[in-house]
């Protein structure tokens, strides 16, 4: 009997059923398995037309429901599950998808086209299993599956079939049907597995399990904390992009603004690298330092001390541990460039965020004196080294974690395009042994590189100056895409992503990183709060990008969301597409 070892398997786990559906939690429990239950907030609003067919559709909803409660237990409830199971079923008629009634017509409807024909319930199933890292990511394994029953009703009489809607049955169930209980009498006939119409089916979930779960114990109840690193760079960075953390700051949001500018004008003002090199000055000497009144420094010193980016022992000051290891303009993981790029054209552009939405136009002009519109732009040389520093500091933070998302020992040559100062590039050079990297960008940029000298120089690391929406891409295995495509409008996208295809071979890989919006678009804020001040992309979410890349040929072969900023998938090419008639809108 494959049932019982296969459930005791899970013993000492944390398995959560990611549904608020009663019969699953039914099923399940009579099974034996010893589960929690956090329903998902994913809501069911995939497009239908995305979808060839119906079980792809009920597959792909499973899954999303099963991974947003895989991502948001660590940070909600503070533990990090072993194992989330997630659900959709469905029912399936005449080529349409039948989901639950939203009032009685609407039960009405499905139960008349059900009456005296057979269709099928199909429900996808996604397993996710959790793998904590040592640096406490979470690495998500998603098996996936569906069952389908065909169901046969009988000729359903008008005065049948209003009894039943007026039972209030028909309400919560898939095609407006229980079959376990009073909708039992409207069928003919099962063909199939019973408990996968009524909602889970059992049988093919133990078979899933047996083949896919190693039993490896494990405690039960994984508390997760964030490793310090991984924490303060969350904070800052939710700071920064003005999420409420509370935990951080008290008393927000009326502190925030308060926060933020003295964060930036510490920051501006260098005082952590003079406290890095001159740690135990008091305020008169710092003042006279970092040529400011004496007054006015001690007010920015304490008001430091009480955010926690400074001590302070009888009247001297040193670095906190936050500001030594992320404040410093010279820290490994320094968010000094990302600040001073927040300070100076983040926060006066967001500053006339009325008008941006009324206009829906760029705020440059106005938000900028003629002045700090030359420094700010893209074509200044001052412009481009700001915007370098600050797309520095966000790949010195996110590289490691996206360059050790995948196996990539299959490919031995890597072009990171849009790769500027070559930080993500040194990251990857760095994870694997076996991979040159070719960092493609605009001339201007790559003259500008020298700004930016690596903490570990390699020599797999090279720089090649062209533009990837003109000129001929470089020849590699793998090309790598990171925060690019939200920043460009769709036909540019389309350009960049047919000149990859026709660049690539059969089995050539292309990673992509960027924030995935969630499947509803609720979340993550970071990425929709970043959509405010794009003028020309597009945030999208995992399956936006998926059928994206999709059109120009590249499968998905993995999803990593990372918790640290951006979010990682490795596409392989299949065939290469030339024909523009494939390209999606
Ligand atoms: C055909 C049929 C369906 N159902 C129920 O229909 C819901 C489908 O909806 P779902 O979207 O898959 O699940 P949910 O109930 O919204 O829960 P959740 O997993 O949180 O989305 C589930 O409940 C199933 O049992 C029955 O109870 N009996 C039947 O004969």
């Amino acid at each position: 009997m494959v049932l019982n070892p296969v459930i005791s398997k899970l013993a000492g786990k944390l398995v959560v059923l990611a549904s608020a559906s009663p019969r699953r939690l039914e099923i399940l429990r009579s099974a034996g398995l010893r589960f929690e239950v956090v329903p998902s907030w994913f809501k069911e609003t995939l497009d239908k037309g995305l979808f060839k067919a119906p079980h792809e559709y009920a597959v792909e909803t499973a899954k999303q429901k099963a991974l947003e409660v895989a991502r948001r237990m660590p940070f909600k409830h503070l533990k990090t599950p072993d194992i989330v199971i997630g659900a959709d079923t469905i029912v399936s008629v005449d080529g349409m998808i039948l989901e639950k009634p939203v009032d009685k017509h609407d039960a009405y409807r499905m139960l008349s086209s059900l009456s005296g024909k057979e269709h099928s319930v199909f429900t996808g199933v996604a397993i996710v299993l959790c793998h904590e890292k040592e640096n406490e990511e979470v690495d998500y394994q998603l098996v996936d599956f569906y069952e389908e029953t065909k169901v046969k009703f009988a000729d359903l009489s008008e005065d049948m079939l209003w009894e039943y809607i007026n039972s209030g049955e028909p309400m919560d169930k898939a095609g407006g049907y229980g079959i376990q209980a009073l909708g039992g009498m409207l069928v003919e006939y099962v063909h199939g597995d019973f408990l996968n119409v009524v909602g889970f089916p059992l049988n093919h979930f133990c078979k899933q399990l047996h083949t896919q779960i190693t039993p490896t114990a494990s405690p039960a109840h994984k508390v997760c904390f964030y490793n310090s690193i991984t924490k303060i760079c969350r904070l800052l960075t939710l700071f920064i992009e003005n999420l409420p953390i509370a935990n951080f700051v008290s008393a927000l949001p009326s502190t925030f603004p308060k926060t933020l500018q003295a964060l930036f004008t510490a920051s501006k003002l260098c005082l952590f690298d003079l406290l890095h090199s001159r740690p135990g000055l008091d305020a008169a000497q710092v003042a006279q330092e970092i040529k400011a009144s004496e007054k006015g420094t001690e007010c920015l010193l304490e008001a430091c001390v009480s955010l926690g980016l400074l001590k302070s022992i009888e009247k001297v000051y040193e670095n906190a541990d936050l500001a030594t290891d992320f404040l410093r303009s010279d820290a490994p993981f320094s968010l000094h460039g990302y600040l001073q790029h927040c300070n100076e054209t983040m926060w006066p552009l967001f500053s006339h965020l009325e008008s941006a939405v009324q206009e829906g136009t760029s705020q440059r002009e106005k938000a900028f004196s003629k002045h700090m519109l030359q420094k700010t732009s893209s074509s200044s040389r001052e412009g481009k080294l700001r915007f370098m520093k600050a797309m520095h500091s966000i790949a010195k933070i996110t590289g490691k974690t996206i360059a050790t998302a995948f196996d990539l020992s299959t490919y031995k040559s890597a072009c990171d395009l849009g790769g500027c100062t070559g930080a993500l590039a040194y990251e990857f050079a760095e994870a694997h042994p076996g991979l040159s990297v070719t960092v493609f960008d605009l001339p201007a940029v790559v003259e500008l590189n020298e700004f930016f000298h690596p903490q570990h120089p390699d020599n797999r690391v090279s720089f090649v100056a062209g533009d990837f929406l003109k000129d001929e891409l470089p020849k590699a295995d793998l090309y790598i895409l990171a925060r690019i495509l939200h920043d460009l409008p769709d036909e540019k996208v389309h350009i960049l992503l047919s000149k990859i295809a026709d660049a690539c071979t059969a089995g050539c890989g292309l990673l992509l990183s960027e924030i995935f919006l969630d499947e509803d678009r609720r979340g993550p804020s970071r990425g929709l709060l970043q959509a405010l001040s794009m003028s020309e992309g597009k945030q999208r979410s995992a399956t936006e990008y998926s059928l994206l890349l999709k059109s120009h040929g590249f499968i998905t072969a993995h999803i990593r969301h990372t918790d640290n900023l951006l979010d990682a998938m490795l596409f392989t090419l299949l065939q290469c597409f030339s024909d523009s008639a494939e390209i999606l809108d």
